[in-house]
């Protein structure tokens, strides 16, 4: 197999390619970009016309998506995959995935869409250069845009696997992008209703690219994923790669639970307490009256909302930063 089909081995030993570009049996020329960074470029007769960024490892201890991104490059490599899109595989947070860490300083996901730019350290300077990978993959006019973050969640969960949907004013959700999630097995979607600062939601508003954080499934060390089954998105990305994807249009949405965001809870302080057992899972209902945190002053975050639920509950975020999300069932949907 071609050196450049080993960019996980490579990234975890932080080492450069000796040759940056490699051409399969194929005729698929695959560019290494920087670390962890490569791109692979179908040619000119078969290609498509669409971009798809795949990426994984933003935080670094959450290896199935990693190990899921590692077989389908190494099976483009061998030439078993035969792509008829252009893609960008990044994984994010190399100096964490070395470590099996969430992160080294502080949480890259929380550092796009220009935030990067109030901070120091490695992760801030990753995130710059990865807006920058991603903004010079998608500059090619008039092509499709896709990007598919993959993820794991630090918890179990009612729900095992589910896309978070990004939010820009004036844009409305895609049916046909919400069709495709259900054929690649997620089994919810949660829309968001405003701007973010995660890697999903800067490709979605600043790139024009339709994109997703998806979660797989609960975070284990590399070699430990028997648990995530990733089947069917394993599946779904190779026909979108290979371009025999089924028509999105006659695609069912039957199955997809929708939920938009009720509001997030901001940890503002170190005296934030979060009214919730440790091993909570995602998911978790909240009845009504329900005293779900509270915080300095006379903060309180009482459950007003029906059919309310908790995703991501964490209380050892750092000040300012998302310590949970209360979700409710979807209502009015414009879908586009
Ligand atoms: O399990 C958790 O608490 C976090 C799992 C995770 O990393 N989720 C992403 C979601 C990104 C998004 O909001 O689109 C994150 O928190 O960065
Ligand atoms: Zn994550």
């Amino acid at each position: 197999m071609l050196a450049l089909g080993k960019l996980l081995e490579l990234t975890l030993a932080g080492r450069e390619p000796a040759e940056k570009t490699q051409l399969t049996v194929d005729g698929v020329r695959m560019r290494w970009l920087t670390e962890g960074a490569l791109e692979v470029r179908p040619p000119e007769v078969r290609d498509n016309g669409l971009d798809l960024l795949l990426s994984a490892g933003i935080h670094g201890n959450e290896t199935a998506p990693i190990e899921l991104l590692d077989r389908l490059l190494q099976a483009i490599a061998r030439g078993e995959i035969k792509p008829r899109a252009r893609i960008l595989f990044l994984f994010g947070n190399p100096g964490a995935m070395r470590t099996g860490a969430r992160f080294v300083e502080e949480d890259l996901n929380r550092l796009f869409n220009g935030r990067h730019e109030t901070s120091s350290g490695p992760e801030a300077l990753r995130a710059c250069e990865l807006e920058h990978l991603a903004e010079t993959f998608f500059s090619p006019p008039e092509r499709t845009r896709l990007h598919y973050d993959l993820h794991t969640a630090i918890r179990g969960s009612k729900i095992e696997q589910f896309a978070l949907y990004p939010y820009k004013e004036g844009r409305a959700h895609s049916r046909n992008e919400l069709a495709r999630l259900r054929a690649a097995g997620m089994e919810a979607v949660l829309l968001q209703n405003k701007p973010s600062i995660v890697f999903s939601a800067y490709t979605y508003d600043k790139l024009g690219a339709e994109a997703f954080t998806l979660e797989l499934g609960k975070a284990r060390p590399f070699g430990q994923n028997g648990g995530v089954n990733v089947e069917r998105l394993e599946l779904r990305l190779q026909q979108i790669i290979e371009g025999t994807e089924s028509p999105l249009a006659e695609a069912s949405l039957d199955g997809l639970q929708l939920f938009s965001v009720a509001r997030e809870v901001i940890k503002h302080s170190d005296a934030f307490i979060l009214h919730l057992p440790a091993d909570v899972e995602n998911f978790c209902e909240l009845p009504k009256g329900y005293l779900l945190a509270q915080d300095t002053g006379k903060t309180r975050w009482i459950i007003e909302e029906e059919g309310a639920r908790i995703i991501f509950p964490n209380p050892k975020v750092k000040n300012g930063l998302r310590a949970g999300m209360i979700i409710e069932p979807a209502r009015a949907l414009a879908l586009a």
